[in-house]
């Protein structure tokens, strides 16, 4: 992928385009990426702005699949020069069976995998995640490590159990020969909790905080860090990651990243404040309101009651015991591995991705988003 003056050539797949992430990715791409002929755009769900972006200079392909079956990968893969595998099953609430986890997470990676080797994709550029590394069950904390940092690694709840071993095969698989003989590069990124435009969880808790009367109870620590890291710039990772896979291949090729930014450390509650604040809402105590005693007791019953009831309804609350030892488990990356293998500087100011996320906050009131 040779800078050049050329026509734009290069086929792009983005599945679960359509997500939180994905769409992010989708537009960073045809924002930055002069080389792209065609963009085609893989999810379950395609949504309604696509067809806004099928204006411009770039072909846009929106492609209703599953990556559970991979005949439906194999034929939206066919002559792309690079997949960026964004489509998963996020879910630590239990909304869906870890068996369904799995099939998304796992198969469905393996699925994109063996489309590449079938149809001759050459890049692969996976979305993983912090949780293939922790916290772990024993609530270790994880302070300003790196890709290199030694941690205790444990899973147990499906969805990094899944992330993890989707992970595994994508790294396993660099270096596999492709259609035509070339060798598959792949590599991972893996994002700490993404915030930003579209974030729902934020959005959630925004309406929790209204319907509170603009207020919400502090139920973590302020000294528990919890990594997070703004949308765009992940997205921006995911655009420069792809592209320079071609012409550091040997550097990069198997590798894992961090997403990082200059996004400050705080607790999950405290940083989500920086922008529930400006929208009028207010963090009540600075300290929990409630003994942790007390949390881990209501997040037990929880999970009691969603077994249950399961036969008769899903019961999804956001406090389980997996959600509250992420919550209160210090997990922060300090790391400039991106920026010394393929020059990733953030492309959003920590200024700037708060003032968009406000913006896109205040925007959700009283709208159906
Ligand atoms: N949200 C976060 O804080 C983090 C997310 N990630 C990873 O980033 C990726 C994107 O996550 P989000 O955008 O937050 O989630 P999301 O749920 O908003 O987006 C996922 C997309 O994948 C699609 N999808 C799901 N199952 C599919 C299937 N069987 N076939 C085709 N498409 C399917 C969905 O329709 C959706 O559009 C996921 O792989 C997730 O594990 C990683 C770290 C943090
Ligand atoms: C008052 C409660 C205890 C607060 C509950 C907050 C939780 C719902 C969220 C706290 C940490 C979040 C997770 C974290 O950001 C890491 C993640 C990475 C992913 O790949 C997917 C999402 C998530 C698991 C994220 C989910 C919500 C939290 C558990």
């Amino acid at each position: 992928m040779a800078e050049s003056i050329q026509a734009p050539m290069l086929v792009y797949l983005v599945t679960g385009g359509c997500g939180f992430l994905g769409e992010h990715i989708v537009r960073m791409l045809l924002e930055q990426e002069p080389r792209l002929r065609e963009l085609r755009v893989f999810d379950l769900h395609l949504s309604s702005w696509l067809e806004e972006l099928k204006t411009g200079p770039v072909q846009v392909t929106a492609i209703q699949g599953d990556v559970t079956q991979a005949h439906e990968v194999a034929a939206a893969m066919a002559g792309t020069h690079v997949v960026i595998h964004t489509a998963g099953l996020v879910d630590v609430f239990g909304r869906a069976s870890p068996k369904t986890i799995h099939e998304v997470n796992v198969q469905g990676t393996q699925n994109v995998i063996e489309a590449c080797v079938q149809t001759g994709t050459q890049f692969l550029v996976y979305t993983s995640s912090m949780e293939v590394v922790g916290p772990n069950i024993k609530g270790h904390p994880f302070y300003r490590g790196n890709e290199d940092t030694p941690y205790e690694i444990v899973h147990k709840h499906p969805y990094p159990c899944s992330k993890a071993r989707a992970e595994q095969l994508v790294l396993e698989a660099n270096g596999r020969k492709v259609r035509g003989g070339l060798p598959l590069v792949t590599c991972a990124l893996r994002p700490t909790g993404i915030y930003g435009e579209g974030h729902q969880i934020m959005r959630d808790f925004y309406r929790q905080g209204l319907r509170l009367r603009g207020r919400l109870f502090r139920a973590i620590p302020a000294s528990v860090e919890h990594g997070r890291v703004y949308v765009g710039n992940v997205a921006w990772m995911h655009v420069l990651v792809a592209r320079e896979l071609e012409q550091r291949a040997g550097l990069m090729g198997g590798q894992v990243y961090f997403c990082y930014d200059k996004s400050p450390y705080k607790s999950y509650e405290d940083f989500n404040m920086e922008f529930l604040g400006p929208c009028g809402l207010r963090l009540v105590g600075t300290r929990p309101l409630l003994p942790y005693w007390l949390l881990v007791l209501l997040a037990t019953l929880n999970a009691l009651l969603q077994w249950l009831l399961r036969p008769l309804l899903l019961y999804t609350p956001l406090l389980n015991p997996y959600t509250l030892a992420v919550a209160n488990t210090t997990f922060t990356v300090s790391t400039n591995k991106a920026q010394r293998h393929f020059g990733y500087k953030p492309l959003f100011s920590w200024e700037e991705s708060r003032a968009r996320t406000i913006l896109w906050v205040q925007s959700t009131e009283g709208s159906g988003q």
